[in-house]
């Protein structure tokens, strides 16, 4: 029995060499048949995992880009979607003030003085936070939050990342500017410590919304991406309307 297994076990590896047919008398074997069993199995696995990993290769994370005026409620929408629908949130804002805040970081100081005054960070310095962050997350769906706000920025993603990822569509919060002055006025007396959050600094920021950012979703708009949220009521009642996109999407 012994030497009859030594045998079959020999010519099965010959076979996975390419080489001999087993003999006529091992071929309906109990024995034959858990051996070729087994191996098939192996082989079946091994090109499971293959095409998964060739699939995982392959398919671009997704991402929603998250539009709207400073203070329109961009974050807290991002942070309720991130709950209902497993995404990544990954505010520009956010990823430039901790490279600001960064010990050692070379773009610290023109940082800062590009947040003080309102103005748009040259996107090497924005697209390259994201990526990492992207990359580093090990994640595949992504809310970009606050970029890209100019001409600049989708230069910049275009060249860099469109290529790398798959842009679902554009959330675009739609308020009106008292509105939004009022929301970071609010935010700034509640202790959010932004340098940004005061009557001077967001005087610029909304100029800069209106001549750089607008654009960009206008942009998007005329490409048929942009899907627009009206931002002024309450936080929930907006996240139905979030919502009811997201689904309408194929988000589950
Ligand atoms: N629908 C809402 N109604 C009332 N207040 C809101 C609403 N959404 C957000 N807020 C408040 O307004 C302030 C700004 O909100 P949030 O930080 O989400 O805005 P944002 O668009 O991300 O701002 P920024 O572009 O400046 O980062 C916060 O204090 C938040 O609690
Ligand atoms: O892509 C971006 C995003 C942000 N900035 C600068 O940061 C501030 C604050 O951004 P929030 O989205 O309100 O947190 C913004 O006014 C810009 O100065 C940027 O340059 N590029």
């Amino acid at each position: 029995m012994w030497r009859a297994f030594t045998r079959i076990a020999k010519t099965l590896e010959s076979l996975g060499q390419g080489g001999a047919v087993l003999p006529q008398q091992f071929q309906h074997s109990q024995l034959y048949n858990n051996i070729h069993k087994t191996n098939y199995l192996r082989l079946h696995n091994q090109a499971l995992l293959t095409r998964l990993k060739h699939r995982m290769s392959t398919v671009k994370p997704k991402v929603v880009f998250v539009l709207g005026g400073p203070g329109a409620g961009k974050g807290t929408q991002c942070s309720k979607i991130v709950e209902r629908f497993q995404f990544t949130h990954l505010s520009a804002g956010d990823l430039l003030r901790e490279e600001r805040a960064r010990e050692g970081s070379e773009y610290g100081q023109l940082i800062e003085d590009y947040i003080r005054n309102g103005k748009i960070v040259p996107v090497e310095v924005t697209c390259s936070l994201l990526e990492n962050a992207m990359k580093n997350s090990g994640k595949s769906r992504f809310l970009i939050d606050g970029f890209p706000r100019n001409q600049d920025n989708l230069d910049g993603w275009n060249r860099q990342m469109s290529g790398k990822t798959d842009l679902q569509f554009v959330l675009f919060f739609d308020c009106a500017e008292d509105v939004c002055v009022q929301r970071c006025l609010g935010r700034g007396q509640s202790g959010s410590g932004r340098t940004d959050d005061n009557m001077d600094s967001l005087k610029k920021r909304i100029q800069t919304y209106n001549n750089d950012s607008l654009p960009i979703i206008k942009y998007f708009e005329s490409v048929g991406q942009v899907k627009t949220i009206d931002a002024s009521p309450d936080a929930d009642k907006v996240f139905q309307d979030v919502e009811r996109v997201f689904v309408a999407n194929g988000f589950q």
